[in-house]
């Protein structure tokens, strides 16, 4: 056997996808052999080099009773995250897409928790993403009391924000317009501001009525997106904590709209959008990723107890050669 062929790893089978622009490599990690280090993963991000996404999404099986994946997030610098809204509601396509469930309702453990996630029509898909955290300890946000809106020095300048936490920290101001905002300057500022311990995602929100708002973020670990989920949600919770939002927002994002809902404090936040599957891939990893066979777990609906087994998608793991 050749050298070369020596030097190679096994296929990886992928699928790109979006959430209103907010791309995603995805990886079935239940079927295939899948371990990635970060400075691959910063490869396979990149633009012009790579594959090129804002995040890689990992469907792993349940690590918890009662839940049907485990769902890990990685930014395209490499870092894992906790959460990932426009992220949730493309793994419910997936999972469904590569026939690993039939559930219409799936219930998915992040590293903060589980989420619920349940399919509609034309690619709609509505997570709970679960109750805000507000307590500075918990988003983490360097604060000594709990405030709805904080007062942050940012070189000689301050500016005022909310912090929440969905799972993931935010950092979320409001600005009159989202077309001049300052997200190219104080974005990645405030990102890696020391208030916020685990850096930030930071959040640009332009009220245009209790029932509307544009918004813009800066997202931790990935820059400016077409959207970001999370801050959404965040963005809404901040407007509703300053008593300028109802329980029912439209969030007019770069790519499109997501629809917000939160009944206010202790009650988790809905959202609602859409997804979209562009493209499946195939890519060779190094040699030097030693494949851990996991076994192949197949998710029935809890009606039907029927296995429904697709090899459409997927060409069999292939072994190292
Ligand atoms: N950059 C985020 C993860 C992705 C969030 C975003 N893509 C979403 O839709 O929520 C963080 O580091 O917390």
């Amino acid at each position: 056997m050749s050298q070369s062929r020596r030097n190679q790893g096994p296929m990886l089978n992928f699928t790109k996808m979006h959430g209103l622009g907010n791309d995603f490599m995805v990886v079935d990690a239940i079927s295939q052999p899948f371990r990635l280090r970060p400075e691959m993963i910063r490869e396979l991000a990149d633009r012009n080099f790579g594959i090129g996404f804002d995040q890689l999404l990992v469907v792993e099986p349940p690590g918890l009773p009662d839940v049907d994946f485990r769902y890990r997030i990685f930014n395209s610098d490499g870092s894992e995250v906790e959460q990932c809204g426009n992220g949730a509601r493309c793994f419910a396509r997936f999972v469904r897409d590569q026939r690993l469930t039939n559930k219409k309702v799936i219930r998915v453990q992040t590293a903060k928790g589980v989420i619920e996630l349940r399919v509609g029509r034309a690619g709609m898909v509505t997570v709970d993403m679960g109750v805000p955290e507000l307590n500075p300890p918990a988003i983490p946000f360097a604060a000594d009391r709990r405030k709805d809106v904080y007062t942050v020095e940012l070189g000689g300048d301050t500016v005022e924000l909310s912090a929440v936490s969905m799972g993931n920290p935010h950092g979320v101001l409001l600005v009159d317009d989202v077309d001049t905002a300052p997200v190219g300057e104080f974005g990645p500022r405030l990102e890696s501001h020391p208030r916020f311990p685990a850096r930030a995602n930071i959040g640009f929100l332009q009220i245009i009525d209790r029932t509307r708002v544009r918004l813009r973020v800066f997202e931790r670990g990935s820059g400016e997106t077409m959207a970001c989920g999370s801050g959404a949600c965040a963005a809404v919770v901040a407007g509703c904590l300053r008593g300028l939002l109802d329980s029912r927002v439209d969030v007019e994002l770069k790519g499109g709209r997501l629809v917000i809902e939160w009944q206010g404090e202790g009650a988790p936040v809905m959202m609602e959008g859409p997804t979209a599957s562009v493209f499946e891939g195939q890519l060779r990893l190094p040699a030097d990723q030693p494949p851990k066979r996991r076994k192949s777990t197949r998710h029935s609906d809890a009606k039907s107890g029927t296995n429904r087994q697709n090899n459409r998608h997927r060409q069999p793991a292939t072994s190292r050669p």
